[in-house]
């Protein structure tokens, strides 16, 4: 494999909450490399930890939760050391920004989008006055809004759910930020405006050079936009290899259970796939592997001794005793099998 320049390298990462006296261990000592450049999917169920994750790079996290073990490695930097919200502000926006699920929450409804957006400029770049609106126009430009200079004056709320994102996405790239952190940017919209957003956002990921990383629960997403996809269940990162690995060979079950849950493999009239059970207690302390007890196919070490990483190729790795030279040969369900059928084209776009 071509060895590309690691942007961010997260090690063992431990985030903790404290709730009503309790602890949740909310990311189990998660690690995670980031390569300059690519397009990287966090993808995992509700409440497996995406969010906390990522909003650990960029000191979002709130107020009553704490890393509490690893290192977050930017660029020289160890993120997990950051207490002061005047470090945070050199590194949010700037170099890692965030765009989110619900653009409304995100936009000040009482100022027009392009004053929201010369306001970042100014924030984060030496451009000023005439300038940073000149700029700001050409970033809404960029972002695919028609007749930029008269729609500068608007505000959100004259703009529908897809624009209001591309606004959104503006602000993000306004800053010049190195990583977009996506949080399932498309959630909120209908079907052929998400398309549209993800496109947009591959077409800014060239331009800008930017590494994406995108949260999402939803697998169909990411067979379009992601070079890797990792998956996340109960605070750790389960599998991780190029899209094409995760989706044609996967190898935890907790992955195939999501795989066979896409709706595009739903026949008519059958109900869709939805995977038993529910995700561990995080309030306590995790024997094992954290799916064992969801997954029907489960050794009997599963349920006693966590499993390390096993790599399937020097760009795959999972955690699963399946993987196991000793293990017993168990083969993924059959509805899955043939993923290509379904994804090969639109990986190729
Ligand atoms: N402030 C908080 N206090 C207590 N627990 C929290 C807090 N924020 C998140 N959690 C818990 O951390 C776990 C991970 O949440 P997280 O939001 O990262 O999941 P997610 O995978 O992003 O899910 P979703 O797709 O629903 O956002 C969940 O169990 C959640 O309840």
């Amino acid at each position: 494999m071509e060895r590309k320049e690691k942007i961010l390298e997260v090690k063992d990462l431990v985030v903790k909450f404290r709730l009503r006296g309790e602890i949740l261990t909310a990311i189990r000592k998660a690690s995670l490399d980031v390569y300059k450049g690519e397009s990287l999917a966090i993808v995992g169920e509700s409440g497996s930890g995406k969010s906390v994750f990522t909003k650990s790079f960029m000191g979002l996290l709130d107020k009553n939760g704490f890393i509490d073990g690893g290192k977050i490695k930017y660029m020289e930097k160890d993120l997990s050391t950051y207490k002061k919200e005047k470090d945070w502000i050199k590194i949010r926006g700037k170099e890692i920004a965030m765009v989110f699920q619900e653009p409304m929450t995100s936009l000040n409804p009482l100022k027009t989008v392009g004053k929201q957006i010369k306001e970042t400029i100014e924030l984060h770049r030496d451009i000023r006055g005439k300038s940073s609106k000149e700029e700001a126009i050409k970033i809404l430009e960029d972002v695919g809004i028609s007749k930029a200079s008269m729609r500068y004056d608007s505000y959100p709320h004259e703009f529908s759910g897809g624009m209001r994102q591309r606004v959104v996405i503006a602000i993000a790239i306004a800053c010049n930020p190195k990583i977009l952190i996506c949080d399932e940017p498309t959630t909120a919209l209908d079907v052929t405006i998400q398309a549209q957003i993800l496109n947009l956002l591959k077409r800014l990921k060239k331009k800008y050079n930017l590494t994406t990383i995108y949260i999402t629960h939803d697998l169909g997403v990411v067979a379009n936009v992601a070079d890797r996809v990792a998956v996340m269940y109960a605070g750790d990162i389960v599998e991780i290899g190029k899209a094409e690995e995760v989706f044609y060979n996967p190898k935890h079950p907790y992955t195939w259970a999501l795989l066979s849950s896409l709706p595009q493999l739903g026949k008519k009239g059958e109900a869709l796939y939805s995977i038993e059970g529910t995700p561990p207690n995080l309030f306590e302390e995790i024997k094992g592997d954290a799916f064992a007890p969801r997954n029907p196919r489960a050794l009997n070490i599963d349920f006693v001794k966590k499993p390390p990483y096993f790599s399937i190729s020097p760009t795959h790795k999972a955690k699963t005793w399946l993987l196991d030279p000793k293990a017993p040969l168990v083969e993924p369900p059959e509805g899955i099998k043939n993923l290509n059928k379904y994804f090969g084209g639109k990986r190729d776009e």
